[in-house]
């Protein structure tokens, strides 16, 4: 009869039970944010990391483009220049910052050096003849003041007397300021200037990283061939990266929050008891079968019926978190209807040996159902029809009534076998082996563990075989997994044995295959 301790307990396994289903299933919930932040997070820094590396290129081509338009300046001057004036020129640079130096020319060689002062170079020194036009730009990779180290240049020439002056900007100067090596995270790992294919530095070295490029194009009113080439840095990267990250997450949760409390709101409190109630309208349960073999020739002559739910978010989700739940809401009997139905559909497509039995947990609200008798009428017909005779497993941690003991007595009478299941975990045994009688008593798992052990518990598996015995009960042993658990259970006459070193529970098609490699 039921006592607090049970009580207490049940309600324990019940509150655990829907703890856990309640995470399972609110669990991609909480996932789906993280995940979301992740990915977006990714596209955003990705974004932004170009366009911080676009706007260096940007900024670095606009400096370029007035330096560069300071050699106009230059270049004007050295035209002016007559051969005697080479003096001037040197006197002229001495304050141009980023300049090298300025070559003047005539149609035979650079006569002049704003650096050196007079000299006779050949005009293919720096670039083939035909590319000193003027107006015209180039990246070299040396120069006459600087061996090794490249430039570029700008030529200013008089078509007509082929007089002319190259004007040497210091490239390297251009690239190190690009780099800003000061600046956390540093934007850009490596920076080239390109025209015309030649590059500066002229022999570039990335590292593996993304490179973007940026076009001078028509941004530019003079020099609008350069491009520059920057390999972004994976700092920068990550900088925005875990920025973008931590606004979005909790941005995206709280989203996700408030429209889920709407839909919350919306739809009604949709709990999980709905969802068995759906799930048994849609046919997500479904049975898996046990063999229970007999200790006499090893053969199975049963198997016990065990629900699984297929849940569509949840995935599979055992039933000792779905049957409390169930039995909670008053789910549990047109759930253990759709069993027996599920059942007698599945075994009418078998060919079984006579008198094979299924065995299934009822639990004690159907025996409190007016028309209980009327429907295990008729299972115990349907059942007959295809040789299966139905056997009803009641769990002695369940607390039966007065008149639930006489309904399952009536039961009885009606032909239907029932056993106890669970055998020795409950406080009710010895009172309730009193109040009815029963066909089958199956010891747990907990007893059977015990073979083996020199413990105190092992030797209440003895007594409860004896008690077996002794009231003529037909004994089963739930959850045998060791050849000695099952010798030493044969040793003692235990009629029968379920567990794992026979079979786990199993699909129909499979419990089909099992059944002709056994039977
Ligand atoms: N470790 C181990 N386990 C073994 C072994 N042999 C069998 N088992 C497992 O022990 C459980 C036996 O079922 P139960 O005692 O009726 O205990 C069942 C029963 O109380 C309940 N249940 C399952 N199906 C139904 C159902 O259709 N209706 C109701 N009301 N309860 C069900 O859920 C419980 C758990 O079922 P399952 O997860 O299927 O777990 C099954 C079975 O898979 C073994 O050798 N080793």
């Amino acid at each position: 009869m039921p006592n607090r301790s049970n009580l207490i307990q049940a309600s324990m396994r019940n509150f655990a039970s829907l703890f856990e289903l309640l995470l399972k299933k609110w669990l991609f919930l909480l996932l789906l944010p993280v995940v979301l932040a992740f990915v977006f997070s990714y596209f955003i820094a990705v974004y932004l990391a170009h366009n911080k590396a676009t706007e260096i290129g940007e900024f670095n081509l606009e400096r370029l483009e007035a330096i560069l338009k300071l050699s106009d300046q230059i270049g004007e001057y050295a035209m002016n220049l007559t051969e005697e004036d080479c003096g001037k020129l040197t006197e002229y640079m001495r304050f141009r910052p980023y300049f090298r130096g300025v070559l003047l020319f005539n149609d035979k060689s650079f006569y002049c050096s704003s650096t050196t002062g007079d000299l006779n170079l050949p005009l293919n020194t720096l670039l083939p003849v035909d590319r000193l036009k003027d107006g015209s730009q180039h990246i070299v990779p040396e120069t006459p003041a600087r061996p090794g180290v490249p430039a570029i240049i700008t030529t200013f020439k008089n078509e007509q007397t082929q007089y002319g002056a190259v004007v040497i900007f210091e490239g390297q100067y251009l690239i190190d300021s690009f780099i800003q090596p000061d600046v956390f995270p540093r934007a850009v790992k490596t920076v080239v200037l390109g025209l015309h294919g030649a590059t500066l530095p002229a022999a570039p070295q990335f590292s593996g990283n993304e490179v973007i490029t940026v076009f001078a194009g028509d941004k530019f009113e003079v020099h609008q061939d350069f491009v520059i080439l920057l390999e972004i840095s994976k700092a920068l990267f990550w900088h925005f990266y875990w920025i973008a990250f931590g606004l979005l997450l909790p941005l995206i949760f709280t989203l996700f929050v408030l429209s889920s409390l709407l839909l919350w709101k919306r739809n009604g409190r949709h709990s999980l008891a709905d969802d068995i109630k759906s799930g048994i309208e849609n046919q997500e349960f479904f049975l898996v079968y046990q063999p229970v073999v007999s200790s006499e020739d090893g053969k199975a002559k049963g198997v016990e019926a065990l629900v699984r739910w297929q849940h569509p978010q949840m995935g599979l989700v055992r039933p000792d978190l779905f049957i409390p739940i169930a039995e909670e809401s008053q789910l549990i009997v047109p759930l253990t209807n759709y069993i027996f139905e599920r059942a007698l559909a599945d075994f009418s497509q078998l060919q079984l040996t006579t008198d094979f039995r299924i065995g299934f947990n009822v639990a004690p609200e159907h025996f409190i159902q007016s028309d209980i008798e009327a429907k295990f009428r008729y299972l115990r017909d349907a059942f007959a029809e295809i040789g299966v005779q139905p056997l009803i497993e009641i769990t002695e941690r369940q607390l039966l009534t007065v008149d639930m003991c006489e309904r399952i007595a009536a039961l009885r009478e009606l032909g239907i076998l029932v056993a106890i299941d669970d055998f020795g975990t409950g406080q009710t045994t010895l009172s309730l082996l009193q109040t009815f009688t029963l066909d089958y008593l199956k010891i747990d798992k907990c007893f059977i563990d015990t073979v083996g052990q020199d413990s105190v518990t092992s030797h209440v598996l003895d007594t409860i075989i004896e008690l077996c015995h002794k009231m003529n009960y037909v004994a089963v042993a739930e959850g045998v997994e060791t050849q000695e658990q099952a010798d030493y259970l044969i040793s003692r006459d235990v009629h029968f044995l379920q567990g794992y070193l026979y079979a786990k529970p199993m699909k129909l098609n499979e419990l089909e295959l099992w059944l002709k490699e056994h039977n």
